[in-house]
């Protein structure tokens, strides 16, 4: 068994004619916590995407946990033990806190909606999801219907639906985009929190979010992963401040 959780292989996406992701390398060891940053364009959201199974990929290959995803479904793959949160907040407004994280839960032990009826008899979710609601911190509003939350609850509800179902992966697109300073900190504190022994990849542009949370960074440009490394070797490395900044590294001030 290999020690990664996830590894791209020459990853290649190509739409129409135009390669966007041109032969992507990352390996991903289990429990560290990972993000990707590189110049608007890049193809990182493009990468969760693939990632994810929502594109399917031209040439390559993704392992999760050793084992090939290439061809899985999304459920699948989140079945097989990788989670990811979207960019847009990604919720159901009219369902309280705990039914979202509840349906959360449901979802990933394969229950389908029309269950819905008979959910109070399914003591594990239940528990699960009252557990994950005291992980987020929003105890107190449980019984708030989600359209009602701040935007930055919100986001944490979104965390909440994202690591509910247990996976070890977890994928977090741009998690603090939008958000105050004071919010973004909480936020980072959250994420540190519940990706506690997981393996986190996220996406963001927030330098201060990235430098604050991120065991190494992997930098991408023009569909290729340029540099993979620590925080301080990646504001060190020439090659990235050559490509990704205009000749300066990115610093927690690059927001
Ligand atoms: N479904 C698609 N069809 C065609 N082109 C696409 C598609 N999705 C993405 N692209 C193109 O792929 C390139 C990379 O886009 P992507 O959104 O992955 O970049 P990004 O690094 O996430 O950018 P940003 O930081 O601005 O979110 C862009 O040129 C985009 O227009």
């Amino acid at each position: 068994m290999s020690g990664f959780s996830l590894e791209l292989k020459d990853v290649r996406k190509s739409f129409g004619s135009a390669e966007i992701i041109r032969g992507a390398n990352l390996q991903v060891p289990k429990g560290e916590r990972f993000a990707i940053i590189g110049p608007n364009g890049a193809g990182k959201s493009t990468l969760f995407n693939l990632i994810s199974g929502r594109f399917g990929i031209s040439s390559g290959d993704i392992l999760l946990n050793g084992n090939s995803i290439r061809n899985l479904k999304p459920y699948e793959i989140n079945r097989s033990g990788l989670s990811r949160s979207f960019q847009i907040t990604n919720i159901f407004h009219r369902l309280t806190v705990f039914e979202n994280l509840r349906c959360a839960v449901l979802w990933s032990l394969g229950y389908k909606y029309s269950f819905w009826q008979r959910l109070n008899g399914l003591k594990d979710a239940q528990e699960r999801a009252e557990d994950v609601l005291e992980q987020i911190g929003l105890k107190r509003r449980r019984d708030v219907t989600a359209g009602l939350l701040t935007y930055a609850e919100q986001r944490a509800l979104e965390i909440g639906i994202t690591i509910a179902g247990g996976a070890d992966v977890i994928l977090l697109d741009e998690p603090t985009a939008g958000m105050s300073r004071s919010e973004s900190d909480a936020a980072v504190e959250l994420i540190r929190k519940v990706t506690e022994g997981k393996t986190l990849l996220m996406v963001e542009h927030d330098m201060s979010v990235v430098f604050g949370l991120a065991d190494k960074i992997a930098v991408v440009v023009y569909g290729e992963v340029i540099a993979c490394d620590t925080p301080q070797n990646i504001r060190n490395n020439q090659k990235v401040k050559d490509a990704y900044l205009g000749g300066h590294a990115p610093t927690e001030e690059h927001a």
